[in-house]
């Protein structure tokens, strides 16, 4: 039966990023200019990793002023905006290197926490090694596995073996602490100054186009529709569940948003039956908050907010054909990519 719509839950808009944070973030796509540059001083952001990991950067460069709470895994991270530890979460959900990043997208279904902003990284590798240490002497290199599949091709041409850990920075402090002589990290030039180790080689991403794009997470404040600047492009996320073909149901999808000239910025089908895995577990924050499972669901996100009866007409439409639609959240598109230097 399909769900009927109903306006979400929406949390508060979070401060937009600055185009330039006082860590020397330098923008490189252009702002579109009508963005109000604010931090929120105190505000507090779970990530995973330790101090120096890609996702503890995208929060300081979204937020300038927060304080980064490291947690040892994504659900951590989630856990401590829910045990008010933390007052939001941050989680890297796609890359252009590796598509979605589907483990954090269960998380985000999973949880009721909504999306408040969105952030995207240009994401330098480097080769890092305890100081004086030579690449002839490395026998094995460390890092997140996002970054060991980064670099594969980097990775071949040195001739050493990857090995997974929990997060680039986690590797750079495990090479410190253990004084690591024979073993390189894949990490930032940022973790490489903070834990004063060697940078071997820059730049060892596999495409120079490497760009990771992380969403800042809340507690979801309940009949609270977006406050969105006029003048801010709005955007919005959403989670399609069905049953029957996903073909069919993407395709009603895409005629619900296309006859009302709503722009898709996403839209990919997670089927993960295809690859002999169970279903897809979304928590249903409007009926009785239990976990609700489905055979494959659609991720989409569209220039727009609910609060314009447009939208909210598609949206509309697509509960009617639909099992079950959730609104993952309402907040201000961010067209710049930005750079770690
Ligand atoms: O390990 C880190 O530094 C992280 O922030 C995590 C993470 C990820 O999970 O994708 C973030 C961005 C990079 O693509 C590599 C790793």
């Amino acid at each position: 039966m399909a769900s009927s719509f109903k306006l979400p839950n929406i949390s508060t808009p979070l401060p937009i990023p600055t185009r330039k944070s006082r860590l020397s973030v330098a923008v490189v796509a252009s702002s579109n200019g009508s963005l109000k540059h604010h931090g929120t001083p105190g505000l507090r952001i779970a990530f995973q990793g330790s101090t120096g990991a890609y996702s503890e950067f995208a929060a300081k460069t979204a937020c300038p002023d927060c304080t980064t709470v490291p947690c040892r895994s994504f659900a951590d991270a989630i856990t401590s905006v829910e045990r008010d530890r933390a007052d939001r979460a941050i989680l890297p959900v796609e890359s252009t290197l590796e598509g979605t990043t589907l483990r954090n997208y269960d998380l985000l279904l999973q949880h009721d926490l909504s999306i408040g902003q969105e952030i995207s990284l240009f994401v330098h590798y480097c080769l890092l090694a305890m100081p004086g240490v030579r690449e002839a002497e490395l026998r094995r290199v460390i890092s997140h596995p996002m970054a060991l599949a980064h670099c594969g091709r980097a990775l071949s041409r040195l001739g050493l073996h990857g090995e997974p850990v929990e997060d680039t920075a986690g590797a750079v402090e495990m090479l410190r602490s253990g004084r690591m002589l024979d073993t390189a990290a894949i990490a930032s030039p940022r973790a490489a100054s903070i834990y004063g180790l060697d940078v071997l080689a820059h730049g060892i991403q596999d495409e120079n186009w490497n760009v990771t794009r992380f969403l800042i997470l809340s507690k979801p404040q309940p009949h609270r529709t977006p406050v969105l600047p006029k003048s801010v492009n709005a955007k919005t996320s959403i989670v399609v569940a069905h049953r029957g073909g996903s073909m069919v149901v993407l395709l009603k999808v895409l005629s619900a948003f296309s006859s009302r000239s709503i722009n898709l910025t996403k839209l990919e089908v997670n089927n993960p039956s295809l690859e002999g895995k169970g279903p897809v577990m979304i928590l249903d924050v409007r009926g009785r908050g239990t976990l609700r499972s489905f055979p494959h669901v659609l991720y989409v996100d569209f220039l727009g907010t609910v609060a314009d009866p447009n939208v909210k007409d598609a949206v509309d439409e697509i509960s009617a054909f639909s099992e079950f639609v959730r609104i993952l959240g309402c907040y201000a598109a961010d067209p710049n990519v930005y750079d770690l230097h």
